[in-house]
């Protein structure tokens, strides 16, 4: 008998440790698999092979999604991948993926890291908008983190943006900052990009030799750091300083040895960068025709990889080519795009760069009226940029005004003690002599040092206590941030940045709880506004469009239905993502005779709305709504008012779908007396009556759920 038991339990043994190594291989063989498409990937960009590598990224996440496992860390890198290659668009949905993943774990390092990755690459699609938002948000996670080194790295990013931005004197800042960092802690390459981009800013101001000196130190850092990438960007740059003072054969010559350099290190983005520089210098220099064929080829790749700054580059420099080779027509058209493309993008100083061009084409084309309208425009612009200029540099000298005050303050006050240890020492002679004379003078010196010693103490401890305090407050700020992060992350669902249902739960007895109050407070006549209102929309056949478009182009629905609902309400209604592609709204301060109005508006701007999944044509979609007053009869206690609410609104909502989908089904209100038939949803409710409203025919024609049975 116990020998059985024994070899029973033996096999149940081995049956539980093959299933363990069975699931551990199958997931060893998920990894594994994502590991083996990331290197090829990688094997098809080094082949130049973009399209291929983006379809195969983007079906890598649909799978990925499908078996609802994203290997965060793995698409981290395969974002870097695309990144280094200037594949921007993919790149950033490949981080978002990541960076979801990382949210969800509550990696906030990992966070922190991806959001700078988006930044960076938000800022070559000329996105400053998100690509700050993405700064500072991880900025906020440095500093909880303590992380000095990712600070140092977002002010590189900050003032990088600020400098594609055009607002030179503002990015200097965090620029210098980065670099005072990365020159403490030793770390060559990132303080060689620092002064690169520090030396960016002095060429655009026209500070030559400025620039000179900066670019000179980054190539000096980097010589000891052997980086052939950052090495070829500098002497690219020093290349186009000498364009700048017109030296066309010394910069032909720096930024050919920069090409070399880049050459080897297959950084596409650089080299078409430097492609174009290469281009400007030959134009330069006269040989238009082989210049214009670099400046093609290099606006060829910027139009691919969606970089409009590149692109605007290319088109002035061509534009100017134009111009030598009195093309005057050709010259114009492009002045005419770019003026176009710098106006829509609110970029000043373009606009002038290109409208003076249109000035000196119409001007060769003896079309002098024209010249005179384009004249009158660029001095208006470039009052507007001195304008905006001027008011970055009061700030920038309000600041400097303030450090200088701060020295004189410090100043004034080393005087004054330098004079109090005059003093001393005059005191101090006094005493020696009076002391000779008499004991009682020496005590009274004693006292009047005891008392001088005093005064220091409470000095030194004032300035402790003050130095304390502002430690503290320093802290309960940080603690502040990190909360305020902690809150936006658990409140907010990420795909459609909606409130979530824990943020409902959080908000709703409070709004109950008024709207009871007021509505009891109130008299008849100013009661119109008291009502809360609930509204339960869901999106018809959704699941259609995950079967035919695929996963993300659902989400991409999902995000942009949750922007349709934030145009029908109003900003200070609750709109709730409730889960999959259902959602609830609140809304607050209403009157309930609204409430099919309000249906109707949802119901018509999701039907007329087209949505873009990526494809040629965008798609329409529907919804179905049930609506309900919150709460419909008594005036319950938070829970019991909720639930009914909510299965009432369910309720309806089925009854939506079941009459047809496309439109609406609700209770504006529970009545005491009824003199009609009592429907299925009075007796479901236990309701002795109530005021439906609905879109279909009437409310004869709803087919409600229980009648189904
Ligand atoms: N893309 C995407 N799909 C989701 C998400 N959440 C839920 N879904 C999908 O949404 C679909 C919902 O399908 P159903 O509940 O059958 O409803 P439906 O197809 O909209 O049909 P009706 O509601 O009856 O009109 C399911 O296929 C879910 O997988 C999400 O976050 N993203």
């Amino acid at each position: 008998m116990g020998s059985r038991r024994r070899s029973t339990l033996r096999v149940l043994g081995c049956a539980l440790l093959i299933t363990l190594q069975l699931a551990y291989i199958k997931m060893a063989a998920a990894e594994n698999f994502v590991g083996a498409e990331i290197a090829n990937i990688e094997r098809l960009l080094d082949a130049e092979r973009y399209a291929d590598a983006d379809s195969k990224a983007l079906l890598l996440l649909e799978q990925a999604y499908q078996q609802q496992k994203i290997p965060a860390d793995e698409f981290l890198s395969l974002g870097v991948l695309f990144l280094n290659t200037s594949r921007f668009e993919v790149s950033k949905v490949v981080f978002s993926a990541a960076l979801e993943r990382y949210t969800a774990k509550g990696a906030l390092s990992k966070m922190a890291l991806t959001l700078l990755h988006l930044a960076t690459s938000e800022r070559h699609l000329s996105n400053y908008d998100s690509s700050l938002a993405y700064v500072h948000r991880a900025m906020s996670i440095a500093q909880i983190e303590r992380d000095d080194t990712l600070k140092a790295r977002l002010n590189l990013e900050l003032g990088t943006i600020q400098q594609q931005q055009g607002k030179i004197e503002i990015a200097l800042e965090p620029l210098k900052q980065a670099l005072g960092y990365f020159r403490d802690n030793n770390m060559p390459s990132e303080m060689s990009l620092s002064l690169l981009h520090i030396g960016d800013l002095y060429s655009t101001l026209n500070q030559t030799s400025l620039a000179h000196t900066y670019y000179r130190d980054a190539l000096e850092s980097i010589e000891k750091a052997n980086d052939s990438r950052l090495l070829g960007i500098i002497k690219t740059r020093l290349g186009a300083l000498l364009l700048k003072t017109s030296s066309p054969s010394q910069a032909i010559q720096s930024i050919e040895s920069g090409l070399k350099h880049l050459d080897v290190t297959k950084d596409v983005g650089a080299i078409a960068e430097a492609k174009m520089l290469l281009g400007r210098a030959f134009v330069e220099q006269g040989d238009t025709s082989k210049g214009r064929k670099l400046l093609q080829e290099a606006m060829a790749f910027a139009q691919s990889s969606g970089q409009l700054k590149l692109m605007q580059e290319g088109r002035l420099a061509l534009a100017r080519a134009y111009m030598k080779e009195q093309s005057f027509e050709l010259a114009l058209a492009e002045a005419r795009t770019g003026t176009i493309e710098a106006r829509k993008h609110r970029d000043l100083r373009d606009q002038i760069s290109f409208l003076s061009l249109q000035l000196n084409a119409f001007v060769s084309l003896g079309e002098f009226k024209k010249a005179l309208d384009i004249q009158s425009v660029i001095q208006q612009l470039r009052e507007a940029l001195l304008d905006s200029e001027n008011k970055s540099a009061i700030e920038g000298l309000q600041a400097e005004i303030e450090v200088i005050r701060q020295s004189h303050t410090l100043e004034k006050l080393e005087e004054s003690k330098e004079l109090a240890l005059a003093q001393a020492e005059q005191e101090k002679l006094q005493t020696t002599l009076v002391w000779s004379i008499s004991l009682a003078a020496l005590l009274f010196t004693f006292l009047i040092w005891s008392r001088y010693k005093q005064r220091q103490q409470t000095i030194i401890l004032r300035r402790e206590v003050r130095q304390q305090t502002l430690t503290l407050q320093e802290k309960n700020e940080e603690l502040q941030a990190a909360y305020r992060t902690l809150e936006e992350v658990s409140l907010r669902d990420p795909l459609t940045s909606l409130y979530n249902r824990h943020y409902l739960e959080s908000q709703l007895p409070g709004e109950i709880r008024r709207s009871q109050f007021s509505s009891n407070q109130s008299t008849d006549t100013n009661k119109s506004k008291q009502d809360l209102l609930c509204l339960l929309i869901d999106i018809d056949h959704f699941k259609r469009i995950n079967d035919d478009y695929g996963h993300i182009a659902g989400d991409k629905v999902l995000a942009s239905f949750a922007q349709v609902l934030k145009h029908v309400f109003r900003l200070t209604d609750l709109i709730i993502r409730w889960g999959g592609e259902e959602f609830l709204v609140v809304c607050r301060q209403s009157n309930r005779e609204e409430l099919p109005e309000l249906a109707e508006r949802c119901r018509e701007m999701v039907a007329s709305t087209p949505f873009d999944i990526g494809l040629e044509k965008p798609i329409n979609i529907t919804c179905s709504i049930g609506f309900s007053l919150l709460p419909p009869d008594r005036k319950d206690d938070f829970e019991m008012a909720w639930e009914r609410t909510f299965a009432v609104v369910d309720y309806a909502l089925y009854a939506a779908k079941l009459s047809g989908r496309n439109g609406w089904v609700g209770v504006i209100e529970t009545l005491n007396n009824n003199e009609n038939k009592r429907t299925p949803i009075d007796h479901k409710f236990n309701f002795t009556g109530s005021r439906i409203a609905t879109s279909f025919n009437n409310v004869a024609s709803i087919k409600w759920p229980d009648n189904l049975d």
